[in-house]
């Protein structure tokens, strides 16, 4: 007879409430937000903003697994099976035998991406675990503004039937390039997901309408909704009780208050 104490863990994300749809999960996390703060800190430049990206993605990779991934039940010896029969841990584990594609979106999402798989190879059966890679920018106009975004490769290493599909991407602007990759997912890569989920550390009010018209069946799980920009009255509001006043993008498509271009950042490349 074996203690049952950890053969049901409860786990609960603490989230923001908001009207957006049970498919968007905005995390309330102060430790977290604060690295955030940092790494969108005017100033904050290498080696420091890696740095951060790779903590806060470490932490919202396991949140995601803790909140999303299936478990199951696992009796494991100890070091101490030696000298008593009672030494087995017994309780739930993640279960190693879960599908998993992160999707690297370079070149803001390839550090995250990265950050992701080495995780998941350390948590699943790594026979299980795949990196995909796709070329994405956003397509700006004579006046800087996004008008677009555009895939200009990819390396997709198979289907994706039953599978978790990841796309950490730290900014959802405008969701035009993370809806044309799950897009691309959905009409060109044999097999039927899992899941779908993004793991963004900002979006926008803007993003959030994007993704769950144009891809209602995905989840989102992002660190900060940024709605810098809306007028006065929504400030203070549940997020997504006046969607249509907020605003988190400028004239050119950036996010305030946002950081910044990170991909820009990141890779010390002002295009
Ligand atoms: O929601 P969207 O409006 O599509 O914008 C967000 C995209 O922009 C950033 O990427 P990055 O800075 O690498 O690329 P960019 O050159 O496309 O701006 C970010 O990581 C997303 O991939």
């Amino acid at each position: 007879m074996r203690d049952t104490l950890y053969a049901n863990v409860p786990f609960r994300l603490n989230e923001l409430s908001h009207r957006y749809g049970p498919q968007v999960h905005l995390i309330g996390n102060p430790f977290l937000l604060s690295q955030l703060a940092t790494l969108c800190a005017k100033g904050t430049v290498q080696p420091q903003i890696n740095r951060l990206v790779e903590l806060l993605y470490a932490d919202l990779v396991k949140m995601v697994i803790n909140a999303e991934f299936p478990r199951k039940m696992a009796a494991l010896p100890t070091r101490m099976v030696d000298s008593t029969p009672q030494g087995i841990f017994q309780g739930e584990v993640i279960d190693p035998n879960t599908r998993v594609v992160t999707v690297n979106i370079a070149r803001a999402g390839t550090l995250p991406s990265q950050v992701t798989y080495d995780l998941m190879n350390v948590t699943m059966d790594p026979a299980l675990v795949r990196q995909d890679h796709i070329i994405m920018s956003r397509m700006i106009d004579t006046e800087h503004t996004v008008v677009g975004s555009n895939i200009g490769g990819a390396k997709i290493g198979g289907d994706v039937d039953d599978a978790f599909v990841l796309f950490p991407d730290p900014m959802g602007a405008t969701g035009g390039s993370l809806s044309t990759a799950i897009s691309l997912y959905k009409t060109k890569v044999p097999g039927t997901p899992r899941r779908i989920l993004t793991l963004n550390l900002i979006v926008t009010p803007e993003y959030l309408r994007r993704m769950t018209t144009e891809h209602p069946d995905v989840t989102i799980y992002a660190l900060r909704l940024d709605r810098g920009l809306s007028p006065p009255e929504v400030f203070g509001t549940e997020p997504g009780t006046f969607w249509d006043k907020e605003r988190g993008l400028d004239d050119r498509q950036y996010i305030v208050p946002g950081g910044g271009g990170f991909g820009e950042i990141m890779n010390n490349a002002y295009v």
